[in-house]
């Protein structure tokens, strides 16, 4: 039984994908504190979380049995990826379901702060009829400057489009033309800054983001801007903005999102030109079941080791470069796994070639799976696709990838190179058909092995009287040999001998076949 904990009141209805698993239990946590959680969580094999759940590195380091972490909406600034990576959780999220929550929140912000309708609200409610107080402003015509022109950031640009706003954008990761096509104008951020009558900020928040908006930046902005924040607390420099707003520099601000949450004591409350809510931009019934079906199906694909699509720590693999790829992860690890066998020495390169069919497809996640092969035999570690990039960069092992369109009259060819202190050593695998691995080159001697349980190599002098000897010693042991290849270059030059064999070749055989006179060197490898 694989157990669940759902914590910050996701959506109940939104859990049906996770609930029909007759083998997944679910339990709905209360909130609790850093510590009772650290308590909690060896016992849980996925944790489920919105944002007010803070998964730091004392949860991770605790988590024992945590496969996975899924987060009911986009931000996973709460969850502290570096430690879940390095310890191989997986990280999703469910970035679709609260967009048009978040975007339509934002509409609502700015017009709200145009028209200073909570503010009218809350005198109505204290018996005042004021309307000299509260003249607006209308939106048709101004500038909306976006900050971040994502999902959130273009579905507000369309919507301020269709109340007759010039819409302008600063976001360095998008292209002009998909700007164009949304008929939003890429600016620099300056130019932003000196012509935007309204900003929203709409990106994650980064080392790069976190107080974009500060002093400087409000400075440079127009007198009288309105600024928006229905992203994440901490892109805007909060004392920043109430001196600002203070000022008169600043005519009026909407935040959805505190650098710190929950936030009851803010100065920036005291304003009356500042206007707030409480982190409800994915707060509507539609987006908390979307994104609670999205992170329970995701939850479901991970713990029985399926495709997931919205990983947050490795690469998302597209549906169709994955059937492409995915024949070939299992030759891939095995790869790494026969080399880490047969080399000796520190490791501190690897290079991955895909040629043929393969060197026309993203392969990141094969080289993934032949660095996981590699470090598996090396390390006491659990190594899997989430921390093998850091657990090999951590051991200061380089990974390079390299696509060669030659491959050797095969369909497809993984070659893989590894470099050790003291020696380097290569391998090429390929498929035959799309279900039979081969190991068809080492060290570039031509073979033909299956590359499955235990492989005897032994390179040796292409002369008589070694192969024979070598199949004696073993027989002697009662151990069947299933299959034998050699492969040489040159007649009488050096030569590589594969022995299938039905279980592990003793030390001391070993030790035996090595005294042979003509043999260089023998290693078992179990696949
Ligand atoms: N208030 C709320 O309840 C909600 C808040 N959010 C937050 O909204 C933000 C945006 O979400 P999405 O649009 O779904 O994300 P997205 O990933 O689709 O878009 C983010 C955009 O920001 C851009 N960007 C990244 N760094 C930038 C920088 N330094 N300067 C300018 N642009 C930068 C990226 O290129 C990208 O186009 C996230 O922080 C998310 O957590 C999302 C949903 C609900
Ligand atoms: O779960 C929530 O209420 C917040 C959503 C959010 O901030 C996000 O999806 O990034």
């Amino acid at each position: 039984m694989q157990k669940v904990l759902v914590m910050d009141g996701v959506s109940e209805e939104g859990l049906r994908p996770l609930r029909r698993e007759e083998d997944i239990e679910v339990v709905i946590g209360h909130k609790m504190t850093e510590d009772e959680l650290v308590r909690v969580i060896p016992e849980y094999d996925a944790l489920i979380v919105r944002s007010a759940t803070k998964v730091t590195p004392r949860v991770v380091e605790a988590a024992a049995n945590l496969k996975v972490i899924g987060r009911a909406g986009v931000g996973v600034d709460n969850i502290n990826l570096e430690a879940a990576t390095a310890r191989g959780i997986l990280v999703v999220n469910a970035p679709d379901g609260n967009t048009i929550a978040a975007t339509e929140h934002t509409i609502a912000m700015m017009l709200a702060l145009a028209r200073n309708i909570p503010q009218a609200v809350g005198r109505l409610k204290e018996g005042v009829w004021d309307k000299k107080a509260f003249l607006g402003v209308e939106l048709r015509d101004k500038t909306l400057g976006i900050i971040g022109l994502g999902r959130i950031g273009s579905a507000v640009a369309k919507r301020a489009q269709a109340l007759e706003m010039n819409v302008a954008a600063y976001d360095p990761y998008i292209t002009e033309e998909k700007a164009a096509g949304m008929g939003v104008e890429l600016l620099s951020l300056e130019d932003l800054f000196a012509r935007a009558d309204f900003i929203t900020v709409h990106m994650p928040k980064t080392k790069e983001s976190y107080h974009m908006i500060d002093a400087a930046a409000l400075a440079q902005m127009k007198d009288g801007v309105r600024i928006i924040n229905c992203a994440r607390g901490g892109i805007i420099e909060e004392e920043a903005l109430y001196q600002a707003m203070t000022a008169g520099k600043v005519a009026g601000a909407a935040l959805d999102v505190f650098e710190k949450e929950p936030n009851t004591d803010s100065p920036l409350l005291s304003l009356p030109n500042f206007i707030a809510t409480p982190h409800l931009g994915a707060s509507t019934r539609e987006a908390q079941l979307n994104v609670a079906v999205d992170v329970s199906d995701e939850i479901v694909a991970a713990l029985r080791g399926k495709l997931v699509k919205n990983t947050v720590n490795i690469p998302s693999v597209n549906p169709q470069v994955l059937s492409a790829i995915r024949p070939y992860l299992g030759l891939a690890e095995k790869l790494g796994k026969f080399l880490a066998q047969l080399v000796g020495g520190r490791i501190n390169k690897l290079e991955v070639v895909y040629s043929g069919e393969l060197a026309k497809q993203e392969v990141a996640s094969l080289t993934t799976a032949v660095v996981k092969g590699l470090l598996d035999p090396i390390l006491q570690v659990n190594v899997n696709f989430v921390n093998a990039p850091v657990l090999a960069k951590n051991r200061g092992i380089q990974v390079f990838q390299a696509i060669d369109g030659e491959a050797d009259g095969y369909a497809s060819l993984i070659t893989v190179k590894v470099y050790s202190d003291k020696t380097e050593k290569s391998v090429a695998g390929t498929l035959f058909g799309v279900h039979d691995p081969r190991i068809v080159m080492i060290d570039g001697y031509r073979i033909d092995t299956v590359p499955e349980g235990y492989l005897l190599y032994v390179p040796h002098l292409d002369k008589p009287r070694i192969i024979g000897p070598v199949g004696v010693l073993i027989g002697e042991h009662n151990i069947n040999i299933a299959a034998m290849q050699v492969g040489r270059k040159e007649v009488g030059g050096r030569a590589v001998m594969m022995l299938s064999v039905d279980a592990p070749v003793p030390g001391e055989t070993l030790q035996e076949i090595a005294r042979i006179e003509g043999v260089l060197d023998v290693k078992m490898v179990s696949l």
